[in-house]
């Protein structure tokens, strides 16, 4: 299983907390989820208006570990205090850093989030940064102390799937040894499946499940094509090609008398 700053996980699914229609229907997504790690926002609202020690309180009883985000922040400093409310309120080094640089599309500021990293690194913490699929960020990221990447593969909440496969299967290429998760832009199951065929370690969605008609039903679809989609990555799957290939060779010719 996955190894994150040296703990390892049962899950290759990371799960979004927020957008639930209720905190009941949050709590069975996460158990048909089968994930170890929930993403929580110190800043959003979250299911069903439910917010701070009360759905901290949920949390903590559904026995999972939790990633802290700094989901909602647009400056480095903002990112930087966020992340170290949550270090106090969760006690957890880990953070997954968001420092978003436009309204619309929610797209990484990603030289804020270089600098942010490289502070909060400097700091102790354990830094799950949220970026794009951009090479050069991502050096800059592991030199800054990243040890894991978390690139987008489409808009937060777009549902669009992955909308750049070959950059996506770039970045598996050049870090071969750095843990990658795929945040934001998953849709279904068969995106998640995708990305995990491509080798990323796993997948980490919010949006896709918390606003299926039944999330629980979904959580569990997705965790089911997480595991089949890594399963395939290392089983040795075909290249297409352009020609048919006879799935039944045939030797000779019938005789028929
Ligand atoms: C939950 C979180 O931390 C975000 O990065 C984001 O919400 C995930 O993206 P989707 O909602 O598109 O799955």
């Amino acid at each position: 299983m996955p190894i994150f700053y040296g703990t390892e996980v049962r899950s290759r699914l990371f799960l979004g907390t927020a957008r639930y229609p209720s905190p009941a229907v949050l709590a069975e997504a996460v158990r048909q989820s089968g994930t170890d790690i929930v993403t929580v926002s110190l800043r959003r609202e979250t299911a069903g208006g439910r917010s701070g020690g009360a759905f901290f309180e949920l949390i903590r009883e559904l026995g999972v570990r939790v990633l802290p985000n700094t989901a909602g922040c647009h400056s480095v400093s903002e990112a930087v205090l966020t992340a170290k409310m949550a270090r106090e309120v969760f006690s957890t080094n880990w953070i997954k850093l968001e420092v978003i640089g436009h309204q619309d599309t929610l797209q990484p500021d990603v030289f804020g989030l270089v600098e942010a990293a490289c502070i909060l690194a400097g700091e102790g913490f354990e830094v799950f940064p949220y970026t794009t699929d951009d090479l050069v960020v991502a050096e800059r990221l592991v030199e800054a102390g990243c040890k894991v990447l978390m690139p987008w593969c489409a808009p937060i909440g777009s549902a669009m799937g992955p909308q750049n496969v070959p950059a996506l299967r770039a970045m598996r290429a050049h870090f071969p040894d750095v843990p990658l998760i795929v945040d934001a832009g998953i849709g279904r199951p068969s995106h998640a499946a995708t990305v995990m065929e491509l080798g990323y370690d796993a997948v980490l969605l919010n949006t896709a499940v918390a606003g299926a008609a039944s999330p629980a039903a979904m959580a569990a679809a997705f965790a089911k094509a997480i595991e089949a989609g890594h399963a395939a990555c290392h089983a040795g799957m075909l290249e297409p090609r352009d020609m048919a290939v006879p799935s039944t060779p045939v030797i000779g010719k019938a005789v028929f008398t």
